[in-house]
């Protein structure tokens, strides 16, 4: 078995492929529209699905707002330089919301950025994991 996708509820598909392609380097994979359930599906990640765990995102054509909630965490995405990849993303007028530094009490370097609906978004180099 293996993870093959986590699914984000997004309120406008475009802005939130604009940031995962543009801001977070992602491909889209495949999108799909199913009008008998007024929805579309949007799948992006850093390699086919066959190989690699992807991002689910749907929109729901009538839907305008969610409620994140507080059990929502994050979703990690491996970056070579933390540091590097936040610069990158603010210049792009992304919203870095934790800048890249030692974890609290810990050794790994990550940083936090939010998407377009406000999901956090951890930034960490693999190669300083505590
Ligand atoms: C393709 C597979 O990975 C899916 O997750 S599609 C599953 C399907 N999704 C939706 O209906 C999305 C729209 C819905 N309004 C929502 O916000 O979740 C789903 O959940 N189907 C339910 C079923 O019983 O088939
Ligand atoms: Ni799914």
């Amino acid at each position: 078995m293996r993870i093959l996708h986590t699914m984000l509820r997004v309120t406008d598909l475009q802005k939130s492929i604009s940031f995962y392609t543009e801001l977070m380097g992602m491909r889209l994979l495949r999108r799909k529209d199913y009008p008998a359930g007024k929805f579309t599906l949007a799948f992006l990640g850093y390699g086919d699905e066959k190989d690699t765990t992807v991002l689910e995102l749907t929109h729901n054509w009538d839907t305008s707002s969610y409620e994140l909630g507080t059990a929502y965490g994050h979703i990690a995405i491996e970056v070579d330089d933390v540091y590097a990849a936040c610069d990158s993303i603010k210049t792009r007028g992304g919203q870095v919301v934790r800048e890249a530094g030692p974890m609290k009490g810990g050794t790994s370097i990550l940083a936090f950025v939010k998407d377009p609906d406000g999901y956090m978004i951890e930034l960490l180099d693999p190669k300083r994991l505590d």
